[in-house]
């Protein structure tokens, strides 16, 4: 028989949702006004989302819940007179409040050091150490049986450690109270843990790298932050006879596609072996190679990419082999596929440029970021948070107050000279150059207004023949991206590929060829 009273019924199962939600849907916040019910205290946000300002935020419906988990557990576990004493149902729901107990005790208050530990940090095996006993403890109400159809400690620890590098990789990193920036935050999460945590728990953990990631959208909108914050987060067991988590940190490999001519892209991919071309003097071991099981290779531009390494990624995404370039001996792909693109993929297969096949393999899993229109469309309050959080990143953390008078310098120039609805076409990546220029030289020339400034001091250069052939290039190539709005419309104008045209507005150089 239960002997558990209503409350305590209430509160087991209310923690038990909350333990296995999507931190960043706003149903989180419903489920923590289920636990507290009137001792709940309002968030300023619908969602959870970072606050610009602050480092990090101790939230009070925070403190509040895992004091009521951690005092339920420990009185469960006095009032325990004999071993199983609760029921199958009751034990299942306790064990979950175990878990969240255990995460907020001994993951979620782990220095931020640690959370990306070097093999054989002693810190870690002593954290192990510390979870694995209390949890023991803690586990004294269930029985036996009840113990043996749990998940094993270390694979719980691996677990959680894991929830904590996702959920930094997220909520640090991908700012916006925008509902877009919600929307993106809880995708991410998804990507990494599905929409049901406990089949991850149980079954996909060891499955989910075999999905590749796509994730879409316009230049400059977070699309690599976005595939770091997944390929850092994945999976890594932990190995009790070491106390260390398998594999090192450093295990997200990006590679950016349409900065590299095709055979490199091959040979930085695949490897090769020594002769197989001009200069490959010795065997290279290319990145799916180097990516342990545990890691990621991120494929940034797979939109550029030259179709005959199409098919070969195909290969690769579809049963994972590939071979060295000049080798028939068939290896295998260990880790994650990430990839992104800003181009339109649906347009560049009409027109055969990218074969539907591969667009098949990679898009199960398909993350769409939000332009930073489509989130000042939703808030336009929102530019605040983000212009307070680059400012903090550009000064530093000690250096609040400065930031925070830097970002108020930042948000009156975009008042007073910047069109109410300017497009930000570059997006993030653009705001974060208009607060450098704010700092740099107290203003911001979007690109096409240096554009239009520049185009009559390069022009009359020209005429007077002082421009080299290089320079002109150059100068053309920005002219006209700034004019048609993108590479792929600039390099069609222009009668040149499109890397070229990056490249020129990018950094001014020519494009590796
Ligand atoms: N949601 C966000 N929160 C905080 N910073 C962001 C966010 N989105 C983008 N940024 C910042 O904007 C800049 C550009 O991001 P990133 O390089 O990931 O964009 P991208 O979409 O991969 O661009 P490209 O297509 O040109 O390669 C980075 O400095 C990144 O930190």
């Amino acid at each position: 028989m239960s002997r558990l009273n209503d409350d305590e019924h209430h509160l087991l199962r209310s923690l038990s949702d909350l333990t296995y939600c999507n931190p960043f849907l706003p149903e989180r916040i419903t489920l923590e006004q289920a636990v507290l019910r009137d001792a709940y205290s309002p968030e300023p946000l619908a969602s959870w989302s970072r606050i610009a300002s602050a480092s990090r935020t101790d939230r009070p419906n925070v403190v509040a819940i895992t004091t009521l988990a951690s005092e339920l557990v420990e009185r469960l576990v006095e009032r325990q007179t004999c071993e199983g004493s609760l029921s199958g149902r009751d034990a299942a729901l306790y064990d979950d409040a175990v878990t969240y107990t255990l995460y907020y005790r001994h993951v979620a208050s782990i220095g931020a050091e640690l959370v990306y530990p070097q093999r054989n940090d002693r810190r870690v095996a002593k954290a192990w150490a510390a979870f694995r006993d209390e949890r023991e403890r803690l586990h004294r109400p269930l029985s036996e049986e009840q113990r043996a159809q749990l998940s094993t400690s270390e694979h719980l620890f691996a677990c959680l450690y894991q929830v904590r590098r996702a959920f930094d990789g997220i909520y640090s990193c991908l700012i916006g109270e925008s509902g877009p920036a919600t929307r993106l935050r809880a995708a991410v999460w998804q990507s990494i843990f599905t929409h049901d945590l406990r089949r991850y728990r149980r079954l996909l953990y060891d499955r989910m790298r075999e999905l590749a990631t796509l994730v879409t959208g316009p230049s400059g909108a977070g699309k690599e932050l976005v595939a770091r914050a997944i390929g850092r987060a994945q999976y890594r067991p932990f190995d009790p006879a070491t106390g260390s988590f398998v594999g090192d940190d450093d295990s997200f490999i990006a590679l950016n596609l349409s900065a590299l001519s095709p055979t490199l892209v091959e040979s930085e991919l695949f490897g090769h072996a020594k002769g197989s071309f001009t200069g490959a003097t010795a065997d290279r071991v290319g990145w799916l190679e180097r990516c342990p099981e545990h890691g990621a290779v991120f494929l940034d531009e797979i939109g550029d990419v030259d179709p005959a390494i199409q098919v070969k990624l195909l290969r690769v995404a579809q049963s994972r082999d590939y071979s060295r370039l000049g080798e028939t001996l068939p290896r295998r792909f260990a880790g994650k596929l990430i990839a992104a693109t800003n181009r339109d993929l649906a347009a560049e297969m009409r027109a055969g440029r990218f074969r539907e096949d591969l667009y098949y393999r990679l898009c199960s899993d398909r993350i769409e970021l939000p332009s930073l229109a489509e989130h000042l469309l939703d808030r336009p309050e929102a530019i605040a948070g983000l212009v307070r959080f680059l400012t903090g990143r550009l000064l530093g953390a000690a250096a609040s107050s400065e930031a925070d008078e830097l970002a108020a310098d930042v948000l009156a120039w975009i008042d007073e000279r910047l069109p109410r609805d300017y497009e930000w076409p570059g997006n993030i990546r653009e705001l974060e150059q208009c607060v450098r220029g704010v700092l740099v030289r107290g203003e911001y020339l979007p690109a096409s207004h240096e554009a239009a400034t520049t185009r009559a001091a390069w022009l009359a250069l020209a005429e007077q023949g002082e421009l080299t052939a290089d320079e002109l290039l150059t100068a053309y190539c920005r002219h006209i991206h700034a004019q048609v709005g993108g590479y792929e419309p600039a390099a069609r104008v222009l009668g040149i590929d499109r890397r070229t045209v990056k490249s020129r507005v990018t950094n001014g150089a020519t494009a590796v060829e």
